[in-house]
């Protein structure tokens, strides 16, 4: 019987490869910042954190999610930039100069009674994009918090060919413990690439109340560089190249069963 084994058919469309970037072993900064109520101090901070990192020799730096305001339904708009107005209207943008703007895919809407909820929708519009930004040192697909929870969105990176995937982040006293740490190894281990996180430091005082734990895992879902949840600049190292190994290892990618199921990029697909 002719086999329908077909695991290049298991991405459509198949996936990418990348060519190597110019720098593939690197160091990596993620800003685990305190966060106040002052937007000008918060961008003030952020860009010494950045500085701070980049001495220490990062290659690359992440910020945590919502680094210029308190994470709350009152703040968002208060402290939204209208980017498109140009950088006297958006200083938090400006500070980052040149940035790819990328917005939370999935919003976060819980409700745990007597713990926890939040409505991420009663004021934010979810990103309609799914984003890979091609840089020095990589191509790098990133989401914002909650869409870590989503696999397919980080399979869809991993078929687009990214090597390090980069969530800003601010998982709650309820939901961090039992999932921060899990998500991240989930979505390395089952692609097979980088997973790195950035939150803001913990508040106890504020009304939400961040996790912290920004981490760096790596392709074997090996966690390579952590913290608690006060503010730190941790850097830790890249190497592409434990990609390769892991993925010679283990070729996952090889023994997908397109037959049985896919993974559709609506977006590549629309454009091609
Ligand atoms: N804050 C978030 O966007 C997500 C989160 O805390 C969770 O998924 O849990």
């Amino acid at each position: 019987m002719a086999s329908s084994f077909y695991p290049e058919k298991a991405r459509v469309p198949p996936a990418v490869q990348t060519p190597a970037p110019p720098i593939t072993k690197f160091k990596i900064g993620l800003c685990q910042l305190k966060v106040s109520a002052d937007k000008e101090k918060n961008i003030l901070h952020a860009r010494t954190a950045v500085e701070k990192a980049a001495e220490k020799g990062a290659k690359l730096v992440v910020l945590p999610e919502i680094w210029n305001s308190p994470y709350s339904n009152d703040s968002f708009p208060v402290y939204a930039e209208d980017i498109d107005a140009g950088f006297d209207a958006s200083p938090s943008t400006a500070m980052l100069s040149d940035p790819n703007i990328n917005w939370e895919i999935h919003l976060f809407d819980i409700d745990i009674p007597g713990k926890i909820t939040f409505k991420e929708s009663m004021t934010l519009t979810a990103g309609e994009t799914p984003t890979t930004v091609d840089t020095e040192v990589g191509r790098i697909g990133i989401g914002i918090c909650y869409d870590i929870r989503f696999q397919e969105l980080a399979m869809l990176y991993a078929a687009r060919g990214a090597q390090l995937i980069c969530y800003p982040g601010a998982f709650n006293m309820t939901t961090g413990p039992l999932h921060w740490e899990l998500l991240q190894k989930s979505r390395a281990v089952d692609n097979q690439l980088y997973v790195a996180t950035c939150s803001p430091a913990r508040d106890a005082a504020a009304g939400y109340v961040a996790w912290g734990h920004s981490t760096l895992v790596g392709p074997f879902g090996e966690i390579l560089a952590t913290t608690e949840h006060d503010e730190a600049i941790l850097i830790s190292e890249i190497d592409y190249s434990q990609i390769e190994l892991r993925r010679t290892n283990l070729p996952l990618e090889k023994q997908r069963r397109g037959d049985l199921y896919q993974l559709v990029d609506v977006q590549r697909l629309d454009s091609e």
